[in-house]
């Protein structure tokens, strides 16, 4: 077949009608039911279209680059980005990072991670996502999310728009293993591999979440609501299993979450507005979590801000 020089204009750009973004568009996307019996046909939509959706987002960025742009780690709050780069300098001065983060029950802290003034950007970016109009993979953890993405490659269906990709790694590289190894001592070394996703909550849509543990060693769960951008309910318990205490956490635009996957914790129900986030886990190889008492890795600062070398591997959960 001879390679059609047509061009259509798709809002401001003009994209070829035989490009991988055309073709991408083009496809007819799993149900909602296939997707929700875990039809095989789905798996195969989207294992099949793999490199075509790779080259999708790929050409997607390119013709965005002025909301890619942003997305880099400018958006990180400043107090939090310059203690993490003198860590990295000088692993022996981790403490001012650590002092970020409160802890708000045994094992679960909070800090401001993303500029509030600044959020928009990321999430102006989103939205761009979302009406890319290329199928991107919603996650299939305890309950489907509608309009959620995957994140990380080792997703078939994930957000591999390179620019994202390049802003996710970093999120997770840069700031989030050493503070997890810092936060958890016992991780070390059931952190190497990465994985991730977006959610949102919506009445009469995607509304909670039962109790449950993660299957990651730490996870980071990240409130991406602006500020004004209101929401009812949708408060995040956490389960202390030692003492039966609950804690109502309720997020504030650009804050994360750090836990262990074992905390159970559950999402209330929405009763108004919508909350946004983003939940990134980390764990080991063929997805190995620390097991039974939690002994205190020997680990020191230097060998926590470093970056495994291990490879990739394609384990995942869900
Ligand atoms: O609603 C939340 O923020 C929690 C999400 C969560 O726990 C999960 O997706 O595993
Ligand atoms: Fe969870």
């Amino acid at each position: 077949m001879s390679l059609s020089k047509t061009q259509i204009a798709t809002s401001d750009k003009v994209v070829a009608n035989n490009s991988a973004l055309q073709q991408a568009r083009a496809l007819a996307l799993p149900s909602r039911n296939e997707m929700l019996k875990r039809a095989p046909t789905v798996q195969r939509f989207w294992d099949s279209n793999r490199v075509l959706l790779e080259n999708a987002w790929q050409e997607w960025d390119e013709l965005n680059k002025q909301l890619a742009e942003w997305v880099t780690e400018s958006l990180i709050s400043e107090p939090l980005r310059n203690a993490v780069a003198l860590a990295w300098e000088d692993p022996a001065r981790e403490q001012a990072v650590a002092n970020l983060w409160e802890e708000v029950l045994p094992g679960v802290y909070q800090a401001q991670l993303f500029d509030v003034e600044k959020l928009h950007l990321l999430r102006a970016y989103l939205d761009g996502v979302a009406d890319a109009g290329i199928p991107l993979r919603p996650p299939y953890g305890i309950a489907l999310n509608r309009n959620g993405g995957m994140l990380d490659a080792r997703s078939e269906g994930y957000l591999a728009a390179p620019a994202f990709q390049e802003f996710y790694n970093l999120i997770m590289d840069k700031y989030m293993r050493p503070i997890s190894r810092m936060l958890f001592p016992e991780i070390m070394g059931f952190d190497t591999q990465t994985f991730g996703f977006s959610i949102q909550y919506q009445e009469g849509m995607d509304t909670s979440l039962r109790p449950h543990t993660d299957a990651s060693a730490a996870t980071m769960n990240v409130n991406l609501n602006l500020p004004g951008e209101a929401f009812k309910g949708s408060e995040v318990d956490f389960f202390n299993q030692e003492t039966g205490k609950v804690t109502r956490t309720v997020f504030a635009p650009g804050v994360a979450m750090l836990h262990r996957g074992s905390v159970p914790h559950a999402a209330q129900p929405i009763t108004g507005g919508s909350r946004t986030n983003m939940v990134l886990w980390l764990y080991g190889d063929r997805m190995q979590i620390p097991r039974g008492v939690s002994l205190t890795s020997m680990a020191d600062a230097k060998s926590r801000w470093t970056v495994p070398s291990n490879p990739k591997d394609s384990f995942a959960p869900f």
